[in-house]
C-alpha cells in the first residue's frame, strides 16, 4: 500500500481537502469547449489540475473516516489507494516552465472580439445546500478558486500561436487523465463488493442513514469527477471534433426520441435474453420526433435503461413468464420550458408503500440472489444483466440530479408504477458539490 507509506503525500492530501470543490454547470462545460485553443486547452489542464486533486483528496479522507469500521474493509482500502494514488500522479505531473510573456498571456483573458463571457452557474435546484458536499471542515478560502474557474473559461483567443511546451504538456496531462479514467473503472462495483463485506462481517441485513448518506456523495462525486475528465480528453483528442453537435462528451442537440427508442430496444432484448422470452412486453413512445435538448447522451441512455429494465422485470414476474400480452408499459415525453419530463408508466403491479424509501437505498433489490461481484466483470461499466444489485435506482437519480434534474417514483401497489424522470433543460444549474 504505497500511500500508507507516505505521510508526506498524505499530509498533501489534507492540505488539498481543505479546500472546496467547485461546481461547473453544463452550460460553462459547452461555453469553454468551442473550438478550444491549444491555449484553452492549457488553461483547461491547470484549473483541472487543481481541481481534480481537491475533489480525489475529499475521497480519500471521507474513506478513511468512515463510521462503525466500513473503512476496514479490503475493498474500500483498495479504492482508496486508487483515489491516493491519482491523487499523486496528477500533483507530481512535471509542469512546463514557461516565458513570463506566456504567463501572462494564459492569465490574462483576451479582450477581441473571441472572448467570452461565462454565465454564471446557478444553484442546482434538485439538491438543498450541502446534501452532496463532503462533511469535511472548509477553510473559507474560496475567492482564489473561483479565480481559477473563471481563468478556466475566459478564453477567448483561437490562435494556435503557442510554444510547443504547451501542447506536449496537454497531451501528457490528458494521457494521465485517461490512465486514472480506466483505473477508477470499478469503482462502483467495489465499493459495492466492500458495502458486501462489511453487511456479511456486521450481520446488517441494510445499510443506515450515514452509510447511504456517504454512498450518496462518494457517488455523486465520481460521476461529476469522470464527467469533467471524460469531458478533457474529448477536448484533447482532436479526433473527436468531427460531429458539429459535439462538446467533448456533451451533445447540444441530444435528440430524446432516438435516446428513448434505443433504451428501449435493449432493456426490451435484456428482458428476452433473461426470460427466455420469444418477446419482451411492449413499450409505447410519445415524443416529439424533434425534441432535442444539450445534454450528455450516455447519461440519458443509463437512465432510461435502469427504469426501463425494471418495468419490464415487474411486468413479466408480475403476469408471469408464460403470458401471451403483457400489458404494455407507456413513456410519454413532455416538454416544459424549464425540464424536459420522462414519464415511464408500466402495469407491474407496484411497490408496497412501506418498501418506498427502501429503493433509493443502495444494495436494496428484491432479486432473491445477489448476483456475485467479481471486480473483473464488466469493468466499464456497473450494469448488470437484468436486476439484482440494487443500483440502479439510487445511481440513475444522482445522475438525473447531477445537471439539475430528479427523478421520481410513485406506485399504486396492485396495479403498477410511475417514474418521472425530470430533465433540467435551462443548463445553468452546477454540479451539486456546493
Ligand atoms: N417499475 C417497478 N415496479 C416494481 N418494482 C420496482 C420497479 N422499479 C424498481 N422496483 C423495485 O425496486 C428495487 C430496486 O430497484 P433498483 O433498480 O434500484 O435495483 P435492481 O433493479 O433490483 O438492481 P440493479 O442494480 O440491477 O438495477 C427492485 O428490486 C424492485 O423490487
Amino acid at each position: 500500500m504505497s500511500w500508507k507509506k507516505s505521510t508526506e503525500l498524505m499530509d498533501t492530501i489534507r492540505h488539498y481537502a481543505n479546500f472546496p470543490a467547485t461546481g461547473v454547470s453544463l452550460r460553462q462545460m459547452v461555453q469553454f469547449g468551442e473550438r478550444p485553443s491549444v491555449g484553452t486547452l492549457f488553461r483547461a489542464s491547470q484549473f483541472m489540475s487543481e481541481e481534480l486533486p481537491i475533489r480525489l483528496a475529499h475521497r480519500v479522507q471521507e474513506l478513511q473516516e468512515l463510521p462503525d469500521g466500513l473503512g476496514d474493509m479490503p475493498s474500500i482500502g483498495r479504492v482508496r489507494d486508487w483515489y491516493a494514488q491519482s491523487f499523486e500522479e496528477i500533483t507530481t505531473l512535471p509542469k512546463p516552465t514557461l516565458s513570463s510573456e506566456i504567463r501572462e498571456r494564459l492569465l490574462k483573458p483576451q479582450n477581441g472580439k473571441n472572448s467570452r463571457i461565462l454565465s454564471e452557474a446557478t444553484r442546482n435546484p434538485s439538491v438543498h445546500q450541502g446534501q452532496y458536499r463532503s462533511q469535511l471542515h472548509h477553510n473559507n478560502d474560496n475567492a482564489e478558486r473561483k479565480n481559477s474557474l473563471k481563468r478556466y473559461y475566459s478564453a477567448g483567443d483561437d490562435t494556435n500561436e503557442w510554444p510547443p511546451e504547451l501542447n506536449d504538456y496537454n497531451t501528457r496531462f490528458s494521457k494521465t487523465l485517461e490512465k486514472i479514467k480506466r483505473r477508477h473503472d470499478s469503482v462502483v462495483t467495489t465499493v459495492a463488493q466492500g458495502i458486501l463485506e462489511y453487511k456479511r462481517k456486521r450481520q446488517r441485513m441494510q445499510i443506515d442513514h450515514n452509510i447511504q448518506a456517504f454512498l450518496d456523495r462518494f457517488y455523486m462525486s465520481r460521476i461529476g469527477i469522470r464527467m469533467l475528465i471524460g469531458q478533457h480528453i474529448a477536448l484533447t483528442d482532436q479526433r473527436a471534433h468531427s460531429d458539429p453537435n459535439y462538446v467533448g462528451i456533451i451533445c447540444t442537440k441530444t435528440n430524446v426520441r432516438d435516446l428513448a427508442q434505443e433504451a428501449i430496444e435493449n432493456a426490451r432484448f435484456v428482458c428476452e435474453d433473461h426470460y427466455g422470452l420469444f418477446d419482451a412486453p411492449k413499450v409505447q413512445l410519445v415524443c416529439n420526433p424533434d425534441l432535442n435538448f444539450m445534454y450528455v447522451p450516455g447519461h440519458l441512455s443509463h437512465m432510461l435503461f435502469e427504469t426501463l429494465k425494471n418495468s419490464l422485470r415487474a411486468v413479466v414476474e408480475t403476469h408471469g413468464q408464460d403470458k401471451e400480452d403483457f400489458p404494455v408499459t407507456k413513456v410519454v415525453v413532455a416538454e416544459g420550458k424549464e425540464d424536459i419530463t420522462i414519464k415511464i408508466s408500466d402495469e407491474g403491479g407496484g411497490i408496497p408503500r412501506s418498501a418506498i424509501p427502501l429503493v433509493w437505498t443502495y444494495m436494496y433489490t428484491t432479486v432473491d440472489q445477489t448476483p456475485t461481484l467479481d471486480p473483473d466483470f464488466n469493468k466499464s461499466d456497473f450494469k448488470a444483466p437484468m436486476a439484482g444489485f440494487g443500483y440502479g435506482l439510487p445511481i440513475s437519480r444522482l445522475y438525473a440530479r447531477y445537471f439539475g434534474g430528479d427523478l421520481k417514483l410513485i406506485s399504486m401497489e396492485g396495479y403498477g408504477t410511475d417514474v418521472y424522470l425530470h430533465l433540467n433543460r435551462l443548463s445553468s444549474s452546477s454540479e451539486p458539490l456546493q
